[in-house]
């Protein structure tokens, strides 16, 4: 359904060239979830605003159903990990209706469409609360039925439960998790935590520091994922190790 072709992002610092991402390719199939993982500054979020199309590729290309990947469309949808990614002045229900109106849905049917997703992701009852008057966990809540809402065919999701404690962060990739087996969205998640990739993961794409692929891992742990269950501490120490040791690598060139 997705698929990356060398793509390359180079990016100009002070008249020096600064290759970001060194020639990616990989493919992702309809209905999919698949992590990215890698160090901070890697390159995920530049990878994921490509494909969403904020961001032109320097070189090589993106293919969405064999068509390339030209500027944003409702198609591919973005949930960042910041609380502020809502409009302020709008409720639950007027930023899940926002877009909807943008795209000339009808009143009646944007209505129901809203409520059907602020339902879907536990709102139910606080539609007409402001961002202001809502937790941390229920604001990503609310993007999260905003991007859904919208029907994309893929969701991007840029590290959206960073912000969150541990527990909200637990709930909130159990929620994911029962959204996307009732819908089947394709979803590329990106994310540092190695904890979080083998949970929600079909398949993780780990990243070296500079902008490289180091592996693509099949993750056939049966789901529900726990911490606590035979081959998960197996996968996270391999998995750990491979993060760390690009991270290590990368050091070494720099000095
Ligand atoms: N608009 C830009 N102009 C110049 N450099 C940029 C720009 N956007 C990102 N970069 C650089 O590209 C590199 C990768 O950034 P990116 O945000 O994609 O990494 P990341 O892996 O998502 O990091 P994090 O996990 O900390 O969010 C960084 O060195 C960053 O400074």
């Amino acid at each position: 359904m997705l698929e990356l072709q060398e793509v390359v992002k180079v990016y100009l610092r002070e008249n020096f060239r600064h290759e970001v991402l060194k020639g990616i390719s990989f493919q992702v199939s309809q209905g999919e979830f698949f992590c990215i993982l890698g160090p901070s500054g890697c390159g995920k979020t530049t990878l994921l605003r490509m494909i969403g199309g904020y961001e032109k590729v320097s070189g090589g290309r993106i293919l969405l159903q064999g068509e390339e990947i030209t500027g944003p469309g409702p198609d591919r949808i973005m949930v960042f990990q910041t609380f502020d990614q809502l409009f302020a002045w709008q409720t639950v229900r007027g930023n899940v209706e926002y877009p909807l109106k943008i795209n000339g849905m009808a009143r009646g049917e944007r209505r129901e469409r809203a409520d059907f997703y602020i339902e879907m992701v536990g709102l139910k009852g606080y539609e007409n609360y402001y961002p202001h008057q809502l937790s941390g966990g229920m604001k990503q809540r609310a993007a999260l039925a905003r991007a859904l809402a919208l029907q994309p065919q893929i969701l991007l999701l840029d590290e959206p439960f960073a912000s969150l404690d541990a527990q909200n962060r637990e709930i909130l990739q159990e929620e994911l998790l029962r959204i996307w087996n009732s819908l089947k969205p394709t979803v590329i998640f990106v994310t540092h935590a190695v904890d979080e990739a083998i949970i929600l993961a079909d398949r993780i794409l780990v990243m070296t520091e500079d902008g490289d692929i180091k592996m693509i891992v099949e993750n056939k742990l049966q789901r529900p994922r726990r911490p606590g269950m035979p081959g998960f501490a197996r996968m996270w120490d391999f998995l750990y190790e491979q993060v760390r040791s690009s991270r290590w690598q990368a050091e070494k060139r720099k000095n």
